[in-house]
């Protein structure tokens, strides 16, 4: 059976997660020209290699259309419900590492953790007569979150598609749920994690789509074993 790969076409985990299946073993060569979406496996004839980005590998997996694919652990958790069910991470590959957290103002001294941010969605309730908002891509990670993991119900979701960090300066939301690798973007735009806020600490991950069909696959055993070896 043809296994499909799905590798990143651009973006910041691009070269990595190419060099990593070279140290497999797996040497990546476009099918036509540069610029095509499709590749293969010189010397490996049943895989084939489509290049998409990271959020449609996720969901590519998600769904079943690709076999294997490299994308970020957040992208997988964020795009797709019950993610354990539909895939398997086979490996954590080192690069791309970023945390996926939850920001408040600087010169909200007395909010560290989670239980005093508890407490700040009720006083906004109770004394501005108003929901705390959160500004962020990653609705499904903050409600896990902050509803199933730390009972709070009192909060809206504004959805940021850009330029979150800069939402409780420009008054579009109250705190920020986001992506932060060195933490200078957050520390730009004065915001700080609480002590309990990192919601996922992300990074690149070679990810199965869960299918019958791989059960007695050679193939697929051969490629999980290769890039393992290559960490
Ligand atoms: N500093 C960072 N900022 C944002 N994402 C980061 C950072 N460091 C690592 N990542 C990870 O990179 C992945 C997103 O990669 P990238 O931004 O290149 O995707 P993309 O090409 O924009 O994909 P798409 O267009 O589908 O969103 C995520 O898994 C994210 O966790
Ligand atoms: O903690 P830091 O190292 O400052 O990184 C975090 C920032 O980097 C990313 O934005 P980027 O500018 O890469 O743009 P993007 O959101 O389009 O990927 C991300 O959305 C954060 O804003």
């Amino acid at each position: 059976m043809t296994i499909t790969i799905a590798l990143p076409s651009k973006g910041r985990m691009k070269d990595e997660a190419s060099d990593i299946f070279e140290r497999a073993g797996l040497r990546i060569v476009a099918v036509g020209n540069d610029r095509s979406y499709r590749g293969r496996v010189e010397g490996w004839d049943d895989v084939e290699v489509a290049f998409l980005s990271a959020s449609e590998i996720s969901r590519e997996i998600g769904n079943g259309t690709v076999d294997f694919g490299v994308t970020g652990e957040d992208l997988i958790r964020e795009g797709l419900a019950e993610a354990d069910a539909r895939v398997e991470i086979c490996a954590r590959l080192g690069f791309g590492r970023a945390d996926v957290v939850v920001a408040v103002p600087e010169i909200w001294l007395d909010v560290d953790t989670m239980a005093d941010l508890g407490d700040v969605a009720a006083d906004f309730r109770t004394r501005r007569g108003r929901r705390l908002t959160i500004a962020t891509k990653y609705w499904r990670l903050t409600q896990q979150f902050f509803s199933s993991q730390h009972g709070i119900q009192l909060y809206r979701i504004v959805e940021s598609l850009g330029a979150t960090e800069g939402a409780p300066a420009s008054g579009s939301a109250d705190i920020v749920v986001d992506i932060t690798s060195t933490g200078s973007t957050l520390q730009a735009n004065h915001l700080k994690v609480l002590s309990d806020g990192v919601i996922l600490r992300s990074q690149a991950c070679l990810v199965r789509a869960r299918k019958d069909s791989h059960a007695n696959d050679p193939l697929v055993a051969r490629i999980i074993a290769a890039v393992k070896d290559a960490l």
